[in-house]
């Protein structure tokens, strides 16, 4: 019994072969892609793996990219199923005005955070940070329920933006300082405060409605790089969204 994970960002593909679909299950295999090159992977680094049977992803790179994937998936037999954020999933009920319209990978990660913060002592509330393309910022109350949460641009589309829209913002990238005293390092300390900053606020949120402290937990491609700059201790999980896939799978799948 093997099991294939997969988590398709706007940048970049990410997978993972388990030995099972459970939480907790042996890790075999695992890696990551940039889309660009997400066509090679059945002749590349999926080519010698043991084949995989069964398949839970989350994608919210678009159709194309989601028929892209399914493509080199036919070098096994295994059906592609991709988690739609639903109503109520493995313990976590989603507060979104319209569920299904929340992206699945947030929603797997909040599963997945749910999990992990439950296998170590009592319910709590959460706090979800997610640094890929976008940075999410997700609240989960004590019970599971998922209040809400905040969409910001990541640091490579807040750096894009304003290279585009001034005259003299060409620059490389530069450090984090608490005073800036050039451009570029203006430009990196600017981004990472505007995510910290929005944290914050979200934390607060939580403190002020939920009436206690919240678990503070990140993932993503460049949560290492926002770790360091938090005000407040966040725990950094690598795979959040693998973690949730695999509740989700052992649910779904028996
Ligand atoms: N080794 C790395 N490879 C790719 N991206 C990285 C790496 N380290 C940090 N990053 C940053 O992480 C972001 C991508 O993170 P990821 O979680 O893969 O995003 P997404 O899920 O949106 O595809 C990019 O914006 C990039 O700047
Ligand atoms: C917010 C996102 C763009 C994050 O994408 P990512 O940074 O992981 O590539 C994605 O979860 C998405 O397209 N969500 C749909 C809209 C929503 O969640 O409200
Ligand atoms: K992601």
């Amino acid at each position: 019994m093997t099991f294939l994970a997969i988590d398709v960002g706007n940048t970049r593909l990410k997978w993972a072969l388990y030995d099972a679909h459970r939480p907790g299950a042996a890790l075999l295999a695992h890696g990551a892609e940039f889309l660009d090159h997400i066509d090679r992977l059945a002749e590349g680094s999926w080519a010698q793996l043991p084949v995989p049977t069964k398949m839970l992803g989350c994608v919210v790179a678009g159709d194309a990219v989601k028929r892209r994937v399914q493509d080199q998936m036919e070098l096994w037999d295994v059906p592609a199923q991709w988690v739609v954020s639903s109503a109520q999933e493995a313990g976590v009920v989603n507060g979104y005005d319209y569920p299904s319209r929340l992206g699945s990978d947030r929603w797997v990660a909040m599963i997945g955070a749910r999990h992990h913060v439950l296998a170590k002592g009592p319910a709590r509330p959460i706090v979800v940070v997610m640094v890929g393309t976008a940075v999410t910022v997700e609240c989960i109350d004590t019970d599971g329920r998922f209040l809400g949460g905040l969409i910001l641009p990541g640091h490579g589309i807040m750096l894009r933006a304003l290279e585009a829209g001034t005259a003299g913002l060409h620059v490389p990238t530069g450090e984090v300082r608490l005073f800036p005293t050039n451009t570029s390092d203006a430009l990196t300390s600017g981004g990472t405060y505007a995510i910290a900053g929005a944290v914050e606020r979200m934390v607060q949120h939580v403190i002020a409605h939920c009436g206690a402290e919240p678990a503070c937990v990140m993932t993503g491609g460049a949560g290492w790089k926002m770790a360091p700059s938090m005000t407040r201790p966040f725990e950094l999980v690598d795979n959040l969204i693998f973690d949730g896939l695999l509740e989700i799978a052992a649910r779904r799948f028996g």
